[in-house]
C-alpha cells in the first residue's frame, strides 16, 4: 500500500484528500497528514486518514513515505526544509503544490525526486486544471503516480520547462479569483442597473455557470462570444467597451504579469 504524506491541509490539501475518497483512491493508500491545526471536524473524511502529526519529527514516528504533498505557505518551507530527511528516502516522491519554490530548493541537497504542481481551487470540486513539472530525477513510475494522485481533483497539463509553472500559477492557479472578481463586478452592474442584490448575484453566478458549460462543449471562446453577439445587437454595444483601446485585454495581461513576477519573485 502506498503511503502518502500531506505535509499542511489546509484548503488545498483538504481538497485532494476528500478526492482522493470520494474517487476510491484512498482505498488504496496510507494517508497520513502533518498539520499542527488540523482539525479532524475540518473534512468529513477523516476515517481515511491514518495518523495525524503536529510537526515532521513526530510523522518521523511512522517512518518515511512513499509520497509528500507539500501543501503548506512557500514562506514556511524554508524553516521545514531541513527536515524532509526524517520522512523521506531516496524513492520518495515530493509532490509540491508551493508557487515559487523550485525543484533545487524543494531537494534541498536529499535524495528524494520532486514533482511540482500547480492546482486551482477547483480541486475541491473536482475541476482543478493543475499544471505539472517533473524534477530531474523523476521516473516514469513517479510520474504516473503523480498524474493519478492529481487526476483525482481535475485535469493534468505537464510542461516540459520549469519556468512555465509562474505563468500557469499566473493563469490557472490564481485565475478562479478573476472569474470570481468578474463575478462579483458583474452583480453590483446588476445591482446599479436596478436589480434586487440577490437576484443580480444569482445572476450573475449563473451566467458564468453557462458560459463555462458552453466552453466546456465547444472550446472556441472567439467562436462562442460571436454566437451571443447580435450583430448592431445590444451584446455588441458591451463589448465594444471591453474592447476600445484593447482594455480588457490589456488589464488581464498586466494583471497576470503581476501574478507571474509575484510567483518569480518567490524563488
Ligand atoms: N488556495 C489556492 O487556490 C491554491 C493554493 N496553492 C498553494 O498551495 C499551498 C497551500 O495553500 P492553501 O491550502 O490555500 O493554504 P492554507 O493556508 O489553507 O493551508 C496551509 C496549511 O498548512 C498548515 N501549516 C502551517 N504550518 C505548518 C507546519 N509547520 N507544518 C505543517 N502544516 C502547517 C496551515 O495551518 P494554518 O492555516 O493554521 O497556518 C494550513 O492548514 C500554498 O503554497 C498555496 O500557495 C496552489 C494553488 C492554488
Ligand atoms: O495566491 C496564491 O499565492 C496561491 C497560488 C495560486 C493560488 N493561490
Amino acid at each position: 500500500m502506498t503511503r502518502l504524506l500531506f505535509l499542511g491541509a489546509g484548503d488545498i490539501g483538504k481538497a485532494m484528500i476528500s478526492r482522493l475518497t470520494e474517487t476510491g483512491m484512498a482505498g488504496k493508500i496510507e494517508i497520513s497528514v502533518c498539520d499542527p491545526y488540523f482539525n479532524n471536524t475540518d473534512i468529513q473524511t477523516t476515517s481515511e486518514i491514518t495518523a495525524i502529526y503536529p510537526t515532521l519529527e513526530a510523522a518521523q514516528l511512522n517512518g518515511a513515505y512513499d509520497v509528500i504533498v507539500i501543501a503548506i505557505a512557500p514562506e514556511l518551507f524554508g524553516k521545514l526544509a531541513h527536515l524532509m530527511k526524517l520522512v523521506t528516502t531516496r524513492q520518495s516522491l515530493v509532490i509540491s503544490v508551493m508557487p515559487g519554490i523550485n525543484v533545487e530548493t524543494l531537494r534541498h541537497n536529499h535524495a528524494y525526486s520532486v514533482v511540482r504542481a500547480m492546482p486551482n481551487i477547483g480541486a475541491k470540486s473536482g475541476h482543478s486544471a493543475t499544471g505539472c513539472y517533473a524534477g530531474p530525477y523523476v521516473t516514469e513510475a513517479g510520474r504516473a503516480i503523480a498524474t493519478r494522485l492529481l487526476q483525482t481533483i481535475g485535469s493534468v497539463y505537464w510542461v516540459k520547462e520549469e519556468s512555465h509553472l509562474h505563468a500557469v500559477t499566473a493563469i490557472s492557479g490564481c485565475g478562479p479569483a478573476y472569474f470570481f472578481a468578474f463575478t462579483e463586478a458583474l452583480a453590483k452592474a446588476g445591482i446599479s442597473l436596478g436589480l434586487p442584490d440577490d437576484l443580480a448575484l444569482d445572476l450573475a453566478i449563473d451566467t458564468l455557470h453557462s458560459a463555462s458549460a458552453s466552453l466546456h462543449a465547444d472550446r472556441s471562446p472567439a467562436r462562442l462570444r460571436d454566437e451571443v453577439t447580435t450583430p448592431r445587437g445590444v451584446t455588441a454595444a458591451a463589448l465594444k467597451l471591453f474592447g476600445e483601446e484593447n482594455n480588457l485585454e490589456t488589464l488581464v495581461r498586466r494583471a497576470t504579469k503581476a501574478a507571474n513576477d509575484r510567483s518569480t519573485d518567490l524563488e
